[in-house]
Parts: structure tokens; C-alpha cells; sequence
């Protein structure tokens, strides 16, 4: 459409490049949200963007809610909120956060935000100075990378296993940075089913991770969007349980556990770090959306969250079986993947020497798109990997993709 139109206008009479600020024209598309546009042709099976299944949302549900909002609080809920977020919503989470994850509410503040993507900006634009040290995960989620990226930190990556973050690499690069008296600011780590690998930081890891930020006075951010998705083993609390002095900055969304489209995720931590992004989102948007706030505090306080969260766990697990038998039955010799628990991902390893963003073309004229390994990396260093999502596409699809990727990838070991 737009492609369609820039044509129609024709580069015209201005050099509109010459308008964009230094950091605008350092800015990179995010390759999740390009594909998504790509693939949108219905004979391709995408395996690449994090989408939800729609079959799990609630439609009946909020509409039945959001009849009842308009008819009792239509005042509140059309009009804008405060930056922090609707109270009752902001109090009802606090109680389900505690409930769940055992996080007091004595402990935090939540602030409501226009996703947890948002959450991702506030932060970087409330704690990250040019040059700062920023520890991540290699892989880790690309769009927290480009985020971050806006306010020019120096990303230190760290490599992952099946137990998530290697912390014991993480400490020797803190003993290394200490005797050059150098400090980070935080950890940023997706520490249940984490995108892109789908793996689980272990629970000695999360204990380990935050006594070393309190013995090299570092913040954490926890970014938790998948933690509710658990198919099989057993629930790990949030590294945020364990925080006592408020060194966790957690981050949670409705976008996985009722719709994406309600562009509403929160904040949790420490009222101090809230105030001053609370002060950041004063300039940013104002305030969350309030309609959906008033929706998704009905949807909590009522307990149908609770009621959801069993159903769309019973219709993802056949789905992530669907791909990992898949992968079993088709991939050649020399492919690795991880074996998830939860989440929505599988982390795809080829042999040395594939670029998986060169393939991606042959792949997607086979009719399957994956997401490329490499945007996930803060130094784009590594190129023979791949991310799949199983939520989106019904377990036959799922089989017929991962058939089409392994004739794909057999080409490629061969050329
Ligand atoms: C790790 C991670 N963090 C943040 C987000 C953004 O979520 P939201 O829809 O709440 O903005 C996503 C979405 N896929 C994610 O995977
Ligand atoms: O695939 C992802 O990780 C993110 C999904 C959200 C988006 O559509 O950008």
C-alpha cells in the first residue's frame, strides 16, 4: 500500500532524508514486524511472527464486558486516564501478581503501559546514558534490542544454554568489568520461555542473577510476557520474588493471556523507578488506553483471566508437540532445536556456515517463513539460526511447514 504509493508520489521535490534527525536515520526496521507484512499471502506458512492464536480470544467475553463498561463507566472509560493507569486495574494486579508469583504488594507499584514494547522504550529512555553497559542474552528479543539501541548503550551478550542466561559467564565478565571499575546498569533477560529460544532460566540462575546484582549494584529487568504458558514441568517463581530491595524491574502484558490488540501491558517494581517513569510517559502517550483498562480490570477482577489461562494452555500444547514432532521426523542430521515447556517458540541451530537470512528467500518461494537468528543477537554475529512460532498456524500447517523448512535447509547442507 505504501510501496504503492511513494510510487504514485514519486520522490517529488524534496530530499525528505535530509529531515530526519541523526538517531531517526540510524533506525533499523524490525525484521519481525517486515515479515509479517511479507507473509501475509495465504500460501505461505508462517512459522515467524509471536502471534496468538485469535481462536483464544475471548471475543463473547469482552463483549459481554465491554457492554457493561459502557453502560456503568463510560465516563471513565472514554476519557483520559491517569499516566500511571487505571487504580482499580493497577490494585487488581498487584493482588494477582502476589497470588501467582508471590510478589508482596508491599513490595511494588504497578504502572499500566501501551504494551510491554512501551515498557521497553521507558526504561531505556529513563535509565540508559550513552556508552552505558547493558547486559542481554545472545539471542534475545530483537524489538528490546532496537528499543534500547535508541539511547546508544554498549550491549554486553551473554550466551545461553538450556537453563537460560549462563550466569557463571555473566560473573566473569562482572569480575573482569570490577577490576577496570567499571559497573553495568542492568540485566535485561526474558527469563520464562524466552523469546527467541523458548528456554527457562533455572531457578539456582535466577537466585545466583540477583545476588550478583546486589555484590555489582546492578538493576534487573525482567521481561515476562510468556510465563503463564507453561505446557509441561514445573512453574519457577519470577526472579522478582527474590527481590528485596527493589532491584527488579518486571514487566508483564495482556497480550498473550487475553489480545494483543489491547496494546496493554504493566510495570512492576519499585515506586521510585515508577514515579520517574511515570514522568516519561507523561511525554510519551498520557496515559494508557482507558477503554481497554476498564475491559481487562473487569476481565482480572472477575476471575475470567484465571478461567482463560487453562484453555489456551489445552490449545497451544498440541501445537508445540505438532513442532517438535515435526522437527524429529524431517530435519536432517546436524539441525539442533530447543524443547520448550512453554511460551511460543523453538530455537533452530544449522550447521556452521548457513546464513539463515540469505535462505530465507528460497524458503519463503517453498512457501514457509521463519524469523532469521541473527537480528537477535546485539552484534548480529551469529547467522546460522532461526526462530519458529507454533502458536499461530493449526498443528497440520505446523507439520507441512517444518516438511517444507527441512527440504529447504537439506538443499542448502548439500549446496
Ligand atoms: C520478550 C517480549 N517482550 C515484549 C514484547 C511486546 O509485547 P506487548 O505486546 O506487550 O508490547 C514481546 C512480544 N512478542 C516479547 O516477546
Ligand atoms: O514475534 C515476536 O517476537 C513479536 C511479536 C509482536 C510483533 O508482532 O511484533
Amino acid at each position: 500500500m505504501e510501496e504503492k504509493l511513494m510510487r504514485k508520489l514519486g520522490s517529488g521535490s524534496l530530499d525528505f532524508e535530509t529531515y530526519f534527525s541523526d538517531k531517526a536515520k540510524s533506525m533499523k526496521a524490525s525484521e519481525i514486524r517486515e515479515l509479517l507484512k511479507l507473509v501475509e499471502s495465504s500460501d505461505v506458512i508462517s512459522l515467524a511472527g509471536g502471534l496468538p492464536a485469535p481462536e483464544t480470544f475471548p471475543v463473547e467475553k469482552i463483549k459481554e464486558i465491554a457492554q457493561d463498561v459502557l453502560t456503568h463507566h463510560a465516563d471513565k472509560a472514554l476519557q483520559y486516564g491517569t499516566t500511571k493507569g487505571f487504580t482499580p486495574l493497577r490494585l487488581t494486579l498487584a493482588d494477582w501478581m502476589e497470588k501467582r508469583y508471590g510478589i508482596p504488594t508491599s513490595k511494588v507499584e504497578i504502572m499500566m503501559v501501551a504494551g510491554s514494547q512501551q515498557a521497553l522504550d521507558l526504561i531505556g529512555r529513563t535509565f540508559i546514558n550513552p556508552g552505558d553497559m547493558v547486559v542481554v542474552e545472545g539471542p534475545t528479543y530483537l524489538a528490546a534490542l532496537n528499543a534500547f539501541k535508541y539511547y546508544d548503550p554498549e550491549f554486553i551478550s551473554i550466551p545461553m544454554d538450556d537453563s537460560g542466561m549462563m550466569v557463571d559467564l555473566l560473573e566473569e565478565k562482572l569480575r573482569k568489568l570490577n577490576a577496570e571499575g567499571k559497573k553495568i546498569k542492568f540485566v535485561y533477560t526474558v527469563s520464562t520461555f524466552q523469546n527467541p529460544m523458548g528456554v527457562t532460566m533455572s531457578l539456582d540462575r535466577r537466585k545466583r542473577l540477583i545476588e550478583l546484582a546486589r555484590e555489582y549494584d546492578f538493576l534487573i529487568v525482567e521481561d515476562s510476557p510468556y510465563a503463564e504458558l507453561r505446557y509441561s514441568g514445573e512453574p519457577i517463581p519470577p526472579i522478582k520474588h527474590f527481590d528485596d530491595e527493589g532491584r527488579v524491574i518486571y514487566l508483564g502484558t495482556f497480550s498473550k493471556i487475553l489480545a494483543p490488540g489491547f496494546r496493554l501491558g504493566w510495570i512492576a517494581a519499585h515506586p521510585h523507578f515508577i514515579r520517574k517513569m511515570e514522568i516519561a510517559k507523561q511525554a510519551v502517550d498520557l496515559c494508557a488506553n482507558t477503554l481497554a483498562q476498564l475491559i481487562a480490570w473487569k476481565y482480572v477482577e472477575e476471575g475470567y483471566l484465571d478461567e482463560q489461562i487453562p484453555k489456551i494452555i489445552e490449545f497451544y500444547k498440541p501445537r508445540r508437540d505438532a513442532m517438535l514432532e515435526a522437527l524429529e521426523e524431517y530435519m536432517p542430521e546436524g539441525v539442533r532445536w530447543t524443547k520448550p515447556e512453554g511460551g511460543m517458540f523453538i530455537w533452530v541451530t544449522l550447521p556452521e556456515g548457513i546464513d539463515t537470512k540469505l535462505m530465507m528467500e528460497k524458503a519463503v518461494s517453498k512457501g514457509v517463513a521463519y524469523v532469521p537468528g541473527e537480528a537477535f543477537f546485539a552484534h548480529r554475529d551469529v547467522k546460522n539460526t532461526m526462530r519458529l512460532n507454533f502458536t499461530y498456524v493449526p498443528e497440520e500447517k505446523i507439520r507441512e511447514g517444518v516438511k517444507r523448512l527441512a527440504e529447504v535447509i537439506e538443499e542448502e547442507m548439500k549446496a
